[in-house]
């Protein structure tokens, strides 16, 4: 197992006036036995830039390393898929219909180590992505789909690969089936302390299996940091929106503090004049029993059982969405006052200092 640095990687498809940079100067560094999740809406390179780590596309500039070996890069002839130890784990059907789970397992393994060392290291795998022993003589149609990707993972990590990539690879299931298939993934990968990148455009499960993001928009990588940084200290207001819902409002600084329609907000770190600043929803306190803060309307109110969504119309025109328990909650028409909680990000007007 090693780490992973992506160093100045591009990669661009067709020539000329129609070609397509799909990865444009992306640099990353993904330490030994951590995971990343690569996270950016569609066509924006996830998928090519993992193709150009497993060594299935070339760049055609930059260097890609595993631990101190170069596997790409100027002067170095790319070494062949095949000899760069790498596990891929696609979003689904990277199974072998006609063989049984153990046969699918032990399929990346050395032939000489397919005999007795394969069958322990089969039931070591299922153990490991916690399938029942008895799986092992199981078709992949006898298996449900979180099933079938916990065995897909298994057969990428049965030869101890050095890194493992997953593209997407819960993307084809149900919401409750992926939560748990997604824990159970993590938790495999954690304990045979295994580097990993895998790529989603969904923001929670971005957020929540990672520990590091890095966040792709059109070829380029705009941000890669620990969740809670890139969901409270996004690189930039696009970033910000994409990553979670965000009431983005314009306003003005003095030092740490700057105001705005929700009344004075302090800063994360300090600004002086015009700003945008990002505020989350669930930073919009809303308060039904005193008149503290900025007045409103309740325009719409979604209710998750969680919590809920509140779109509250501001007397002096703004509206602002806030997020909070549904146990008690407002009704569309009812007075509410707002105030922010906690640090609020302030960004220049793009061209400003
Ligand atoms: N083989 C190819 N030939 C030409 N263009 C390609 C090829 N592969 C990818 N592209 C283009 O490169 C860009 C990035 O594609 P890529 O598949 O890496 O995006 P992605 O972020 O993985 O998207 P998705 O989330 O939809 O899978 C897109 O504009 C795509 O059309």
């Amino acid at each position: 197992m090693s780490s992973l640095t992506i160093t100045g990687v591009t990669k661009s498809f067709g020539s000329g006036a129609s070609a397509t940079r799909a990865v444009d100067d992306v640099t990353l560094h993904v330490p030994h036995g951590s995971f990343t999740t690569v996270l950016g809406p569609s066509g924006c390179g996830k998928t090519t830039l993992l193709r150009l780590i497993a060594g299935f596309l070339v760049p055609e500039s930059g260097a890609i390393a595993f631990g101190d070996t170069v596997v790409v890069g100027d002067g170095v002839r790319p070494m062949p898929p095949q000899t760069r130890r790498v596990g891929y784990v696609p979003q689904e059907g990277a199974l072998f219909p006609h063989l049984d789970v153990a046969a699918n397992i032990a399929f990346g393994l050395p032939r000489e180590a397919r005999g007795t060392t394969g069958a322990d290291r089969v039931a070591e795998m299922l153990e490991l992505v916690e399938l029942p022993a008895d799986f092992r003589d199981r078709r992949p149609d006898e298996l449900s789909g979180g099933q079938q990707q916990r065995v897909a993972l298994a057969r990428s990590l049965a030869p101890a690969p050095a890194i493992v990539l997953l593209d997407e690879p819960f993307s084809s299931l149900d919401a409750g089936l992926r939560g748990s298939t997604a824990r159970a993934v993590r938790r495999a990968l954690a304990v045979t302390n295994t580097t990993a990148l895998l790529v989603t455009h969904d923001q929670n499960e971005a957020l929540s299996l990672a520990d590091q993001v890095a966040v792709m928009r059109a070829g380029r990588l705009v941000q890669s940091a620990a969740p809670s940084e890139v969901y409270l200290s996004p690189s930039d207001p696009q970033v910000a929106e994409f990553v979670g819902r965000a009431v983005v409002l314009p306003g003005t600084a003095t030092d740490a503090r700057a105001t705005c329609a929700l009344g004075e907000v302090v800063l994360t770190e300090p600004a002086t004049g015009p700003v945008a600043l990002m505020i989350r929803p669930e930073q919009v306190f809303v308060d039904l029993a005193h008149d503290e803060g900025v007045r409103g309307t309740v325009e719409e109110v979604s209710y998750y059982g969680h919590d809920c969504a509140v779109q509250v119309r501001l007397d002096e025109g703004t509206s602002v969405l806030a997020r909070m328990a549904g146990v008690r909650r407002p009704g569309p028409g009812d007075t509410v006052h707002l105030r922010v909680t906690g640090l609020v990000r302030a960004y220049h007007p793009a061209g400003a200092p």
